[in-house]
Parts: C-alpha cells; sequence; structure tokens
C-alpha cells in the first residue's frame, strides 16, 4: 500500500517511523511519504493561508500550494490516482468499517489541514480528477487534520497483511463484530486484591470463548447499546438473548 500525507507540520508524523507501522515501512509493505506542503510555496514567507472570504474567525488555507502539491505528487506522476483523505470535524465519521474500506485500497492520500481548514475548491477540483472522501474522526473540533491521520493511519495499515505480526488478532475482531472486545487480563493470578476470573485458567476453552461472548455482549449493553441495535439478529443466539 502507498501512502502520502501532505502537512505543513511534518514532524507531528514522526510517529510513524516508530513500532509495527516503522517496521512494515521498512519492509517495503508500506510506502508511506510525509510531504511539508510549504515545499509548494514560492513567497518569503512561504505562507499557505488567507483570510477568509466573507469574513469571519481565524484563516483558510489557500488554493494554490495544494494545487501545486497534486499536480507534482499526482498527475505530473502518471496516470494512477489516489483516494484523497481530507479530514474535518464535518466529514463521515470514520469507524471500523471504514478502515476495511480503505486496507483495500493501492494508494491513499491524506490532506492534512490547519487553521479553519482547506479552501473547498482543492476538494471540489480534486473531486473532478480522483476518489475523495472528508473524514471525521470523532465530534469534537481538533486544531488540525494530523491526528485524525495518524489515528486512520494506524487503524487501516493493521489490517494489511503482514503489518500486525500475530493475525490472530485480527480473527478475533471478526469473531465479535460489532460487539465491544471481552476485559484482557494476565499473570499474575491475583494482583493487589484483584483476580484473574478463575475460567480463563480453567483450561476449558468452550467455557471460555462462551465467558468472552457475554462479557462482550454486557459491555456493549452497557457503554454502546447503539451498537446491540445495529447488530445482526442473526449473529445472537437464543443464549445471547437471555442476558
Ligand atoms: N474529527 C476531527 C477532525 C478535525 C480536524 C481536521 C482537520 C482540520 C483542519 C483544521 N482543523 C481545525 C478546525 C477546523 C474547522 C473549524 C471550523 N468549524 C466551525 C464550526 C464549528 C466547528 C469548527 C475550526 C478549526 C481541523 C480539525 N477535528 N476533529
Amino acid at each position: 500500500m502507498k501512502i502520502d500525507v501532505v502537512t505543513v507540520f511534518p514532524e507531528y508524523l514522526a510517529p510513524l517511523d516508530l513500532s509495527l507501522i516503522g517496521r512494515a515501512r521498512r519492509r517495503g509493505l508500506l510506502d508511506l511519504t510525509v510531504h511539508d506542503l510549504r515545499r509548494w510555496t514560492h513567497d518569503v514567507h512561504h505562507s499557505v493561508d488567507g483570510a477568509p472570504a466573507g469574513g469571519g474567525a481565524g484563516m483558510v488555507m489557500k488554493p494554490q500550494p495544494w494545487g501545486e502539491c497534486l499536480d507534482e505528487l499526482v498527475f505530473d506522476a502518471g496516470e494512477a490516482r489516489p483516494h484523497l483523505l481530507v479530514t474535518s470535524p464535518a466529514g463521515r465519521p470514520f469507524t471500523q468499517e471504514t478502515a476495511h474500506e480503505l486496507a483495500a485500497e493501492p494508494w491513499l492520500m491524506f490532506a492534512c489541514g490547519r487553521y479553519e481548514g482547506i479552501d473547498q475548491r482543492v476538494v471540489d477540483y480534486a473531486a473532478e480528477r480522483m476518489p475523495v472522501t472528508e473524514v471525521s474522526i470523532g465530534d469534537y473540533v481538533l486544531f488540525g487534520g494530523e491526528v485524525a491521520v495518524l489515528a486512520i493511519t494506524e487503524a487501516v495499515t493493521r489490517l494489511v497483511p503482514g503489518v500486525l505480526g500475530n493475525a490472530a488478532s485480527l480473527d478475533d475482531e471478526s469473531h465479535n463484530a460489532g460487539l465491544l472486545e471481552a476485559p484482557s487480563y494476565t499473570r499474575p493470578a491475583e494482583w493487589r486484591g484483584h483476580e484473574i476470573p478463575p475460567v480463563l485458567l480453567s483450561g476449558d476453552h468452550g467455557k471460555v470463548e462462551r465467558w468472552r461472548r457475554d462479557q462482550a455482549l454486557l459491555r456493549t449493553a452497557t457503554a454502546r447499546p447503539d451498537l446491540l441495535e445495529r447488530l445482526d439478529p442473526g449473529s445472537l443466539d437464543k443464549r445471547d438473548r437471555l442476558l
């Protein structure tokens, strides 16, 4: 998978050099490049923003640097086109389902805005030439798009084959699709007066699986009853319904 990230704070994306994503990059599983948008400015101050048309608070990112960035990274680089992801508080909510959709794409490009966002014409112009999705990681307003890109990049790249060493972790997620995960424990068996639930030390895999399913249902009913509403009724067995 090829990923390009365009930002005025490339150092904000330094965590992408670490851990499993860093290892996947070094192994050639991810071709990830972070670009400084100021590379496509030409004034002495490398300015990337302007006063909002029609007035209002803050500043807006001007279109010219973004246009020249797209020229160099996309239009002048060949026929292929990325899926452009523009993070925004007003975007489509990013979910695990979105992560799976994006993990299947060959080329993603993230546009990290700052200030009050990017001139809308950049999004409209790009959408005439490639798939563009405005995406939000939650109903709160960040200073800019970089944190959202870090979150999305982690969620997507852990689904790319070979990136997450122990593929079993992904299987569990698919098993409990739609529910929150059950609580996890590791040794010691007793810690500051708190014990590991005995069933998990019983060696009875059937009982353990059943206990984890029950816990996932109870946790979901408590923290995210909305997810239960959306569950396919066929995925709940008779016992599940009794909980
Ligand atoms: N999930 C999520 C993604 C982002 C995100 C992503 C990208 C950028 C680029 C800039 N900002 C900051 C910003 C954006 C918009 C406003 C204007 N808006 C007016 C009406 C009320 C809400 C705010 C203010 C500041 C960004 C914020 N935040 N949260």
